[in-house]
């Protein structure tokens, strides 16, 4: 039995009023224990949710860290720095990552190992281009992300891994993928990493993301290899997201 997640990924956005305002409305939210629920803040808001979260259930998140060890890094920001604010689980992969910064697979790797040898939870997104979608490549480039970071990983660092299915036409555009669109890709990824181990299979959570809301998470979650969601948008609405994690019980 998985337990789902919801992470609410904020990116760029935010600020320290909505913090204390998720934060306070989710520990009023009476969650259901059995859904892990999670915060991936800006870094400069990492601190306060630590705090604010420090007697919560609720786990932090962060959405990126560097890879190097501690040093002349200007601007960057190592996985023990992320440690010290309460962070255990770290976004890697992000399709805005891969596009917008240029993070290619090996980069995405160095990311995981990262995060895994400071023990962190990497939570690793992957998803098809629309352009890749048209040209009937989603197994292709899918199941070559998921290689990419499983096929270099021994097999018990790979259980400790959480996958993030978003279709990249799907973020932030409204347009979500059909629940059957989202189960199809998810039973894909989940048989692919059977090959690898079938418990590595039976245990890992694939969460979904890409526009999900309040009102249509029910019966994406609904979906037998569906473990959750990495949202977006809707996770800087206190009442959305606390619906969707209600949706999740
Ligand atoms: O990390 C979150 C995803 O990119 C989904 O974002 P979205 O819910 O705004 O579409």
């Amino acid at each position: 039995m998985r337990t789902p997640l919801i992470a609410g990924n904020w990116k760029m956005n935010g600020s320290l009023e909505l913090i204390d305002a998720v934060t306070e409305a989710l520990a009023g939210a009476h969650l259901d224990s059995n859904v892990e629920v999670a915060l991936i803040p800006p870094f400069t808001l990492l601190m306060r949710a630590g705090q604010a979260l420090a007697d919560s259930p609720v786990r932090l998140g962060a959405q990126t860290l560097n890879p190097n060890a501690p040093g002349a890094h200007t601007g960057e920001t190592s996985a023990a720095l992320l440690k010290e604010c309460g962070v255990e689980l770290v976004l890697t992969g992000h399709s805005e990552r891969r596009t917008l910064y240029g993070e290619d697979d090996a980069a995405v790797l160095a990311r995981v190992r990262a995060a895994l040898e400071a023990g962190l939870t990497p939570l690793l997104c992957i998803g098809e281009t629309l352009e890749e979608r048209e040209d009937d490549r989603v197994e292709a480039v899918v199941l070559g992300q998921v290689d990419a970071v499983m096929g270099s990983l021994e097999p018990a660092q790979r259980e400790r891994l959480v996958i993030a299915y978003e279709p990249v036409w799907a973020i932030g555009t409204g347009r979500t993928a059909t629940p059957e669109q989202a189960q199809q890709v998810h039973a894909m990824i989940r048989a692919r990493l059977a090959e690898l181990s079938p418990s590595l299979a039976e245990g890992m959570r694939l969460l979904y993301g890409g526009s999900m809301k309040a009102d249509n998470a029910a019966e994406l979650l609904k979906q037998p290899d569906i473990d959750g969601g990495l949202i977006g948008g809707a996770s800087l609405k206190p009442d959305d997201f606390i619906a969707i994690c209600h949706a999740a019980g």
